[in-house]
């Protein structure tokens, strides 16, 4: 199910206009006619570069709301217009009931974003590596634990570099250690131009400071930019032989150089 709504998802937005922005209009959802909306007349813009964190309560409509912006599913009235080429979408779940081991699976899914087998091999090692999944590589994937799965389909949406990024509560089905590798990965995929959605219901969201804030409640979206004056530490690992000259240029670019210390382990 996993790789038909991804293979749809990329072969629907494949040739739009990269760098725009992705525009929601309008947007109203429900799952079977004559039952409630889930969402409702819902406007927003996701612009490259943003991160957007989002919130709402169990049932909320959160789920819902990344699928529309995914593709995965169509607004039942209005429009989600100006996807970019590339979507990486993480469900909240994944699918592990499909036959296949873990690297055949990212190899398949490699290939249905258009890499061809040296890049695809190439990609999936990458990922596989630094997600800590090698010990799996040949593991059939309804025999992965949760946790290990959820790696995979963390994997699948990074393969090839997404211009857009949606992760769906990636801090609940992740272990420890790979929820620590998120907030690097979203701010790669936003140093490229990409945006970023994630949802959250748990209130993680200091994990990605500097985010927009989108809540869904009552089948409405309201939507909060980045708290301006807002400031971030960044660890920053540079030679000693060059530390002052990265101290001063950091100071020089307007940044608050807080202390200087050597690197444990280093
Ligand atoms: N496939 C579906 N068919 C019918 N109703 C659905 C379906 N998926 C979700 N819903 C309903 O739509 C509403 C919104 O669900 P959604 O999963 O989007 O919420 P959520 O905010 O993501 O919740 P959670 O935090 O628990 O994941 C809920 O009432 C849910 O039961």
């Amino acid at each position: 199910m996993l790789a038909e709504a991804v293979g749809n998802a990329c072969t629907a937005s494949r040739n739009r206009w990269h760098n725009r922005p992705v525009h929601l209009d309008d947007v109203w959802l429900r799952y079977h006619r004559g039952t409630p909306w889930v969402l409702q007349a819902v406007n927003a813009r996701v612009e490259p570069g943003d991160i957007v964190v989002v919130l709402g309560r169990n049932g909320a409509g959160k789920s819902t709301l990344l699928q529309l912006i995914a593709g995965v599913l169509r607004p039942t009235r209005g429009r989600v217009s100006d996807r970019p080429a590339v979507v990486g979408w993480v469900p909240e779940r994944f699918p592990a009931d499909q036959a296949g081991t873990v690297t055949g699976y990212l190899r398949a899914m490699a290939a249905v974003r258009g890499l061809r087998p040296a890049a695809a091999a190439r990609a999936v090692d990458a990922w596989v590596q630094r997600l800590g999944l090698d010990a799996f590589r040949d593991v059939k994937l309804p025999e992965l634990s949760k946790g290990t799965a959820q790696k995979v389909g963390l994997a699948q949406a990074l393969l090839a570099p997404p211009d857009l990024l949606i992760l769906d509560e990636p801090w609940e089905g992740l272990d420890a250690a790979t929820r620590d590798l998120v907030p690097g990965i979203v701010l790669e995929v936003v140093a490229r131009g990409g945006s970023v959605l994630v949802s959250d219901h748990r209130g993680e969201t200091v994990r990605l400071p500097g985010a927009a804030t989108w809540t869904v409640a009552d089948g409405t979206l309201t939507t909060a930019a980045p708290d301006s004056g807002q400031r971030c530490v960044v660890e920053v690992a540079v030679e000693a032989a060059d530390l002052a000259g990265a101290v001063a240029r950091l100071r020089e670019q307007g940044h608050h150089v807080l202390r200087v210390r050597e690197e444990v382990g280093s």
